[in-house]
């Protein structure tokens, strides 16, 4: 008898963004908190990846050319902008449903996206890679974080990025990501994170090492109340980013 096959689907936790899928894009619905974090992190995806690239961040398309992956991608927040910096993207995501919801604003907006509902593990089978990944705030909702973080790993070009973006485990997040945002500021429905499934650096810095992939920086991403935004810090014990290249030159 054969094993079972080793997948990164935790079918529960995709079903839960199914089932919200119409509120992708509305910034006041399920999704609020990704609306207000993204462009913090759109920022910080142009720099890095412009600069590593030797592109100018201040350019009209910095990312013109570069062939890069939005895993798990839902409805599309960051794959239609990265689009519009001229990246050439394809949002992968696990639910028909988002992909439906993505494909509907991309016809819409006239962003050009290639998305496809397929899993890290279907395109790394299928020889897929790419200059860059972005893997923002999906780690903690997968089945098995070293199997798709190595999966992930494997699709990165010689000379290639990985963004990966998620909550920490610690007791400070437990405090301010899942009851402050989901019980008392209500940002989020409650069940959207489970403590045991958040993620701590080294789990990520793991797995990506052992995949021949080094880790550039930590960033910690932290929302200021008074300014009603969400600004870089250096405190990376709730919601944080890692930084990780491929060695090799940039072909
Ligand atoms: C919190 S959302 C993040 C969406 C997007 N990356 C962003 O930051 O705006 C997590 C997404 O990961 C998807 N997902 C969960 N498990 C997955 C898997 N194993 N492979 C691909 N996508 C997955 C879910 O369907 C959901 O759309
Ligand atoms: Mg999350």
């Amino acid at each position: 008898m054969s094993a079972e096959p080793r997948t990164t689907i935790d079918q529960a936790e995709v079903d839960r963004f199914s089932a919200m899928a119409a509120e992708w894009w509305d910034p006041t619905g399920k999704f609020k908190p990704l609306h207000k974090i993204n462009p913090v992190r759109l920022a910080y995806i142009r720099d890095k990846v412009s600069t590593h690239f030797g592109r100018d961040p201040k350019g009209h398309r910095p990312l013109e050319g570069l062939r890069i992956l939005d895993i798990g991608c839902g409805g599309g927040l960051l794959s239609e902008p990265v689009a519009r910096m001229g990246g050439e993207v394809l949002g992968a995501d696990a639910s028909e449903k988002n992909i439906k919801i993505a494909m509907t604003h991309s016809a819409q907006s006239g962003v050009p996206v290639d998305y496809r509902a397929v899993t890290a593990e279907a395109l790394a089978e299928a020889g897929e890679t790419f200059d860059v990944i972005l893997n923002m705030e999906v780690v903690e909702h997968v089945a098995d974080v070293d199997f798709f973080l190595s999966t992930c790993a494997s699709m990165v070009r010689p000379g290639g990025l990985m963004l990966v973006s998620t909550i920490n485990r610690t007791m400070k997040a437990a405090a301010l990501a899942i009851v402050g945002a989901e019980y008392v500021l209500r940002w989020l429905p409650r069940g959207t994170h489970q403590y045991e499934k958040l993620v701590r650096p080294e789990e990520i810095e793991g797995p990506l090492a052992r995949s021949g992939m080094q880790v550039l920086e930590m960033k910690g991403v932290f929302f200021n109340p008074l300014q009603n935004q969400w600004n870089l810090s250096s405190d990376i014990d709730v919601n944080y980013m890692a930084l990780a290249c491929r060695p090799g030159q940039p072909s």
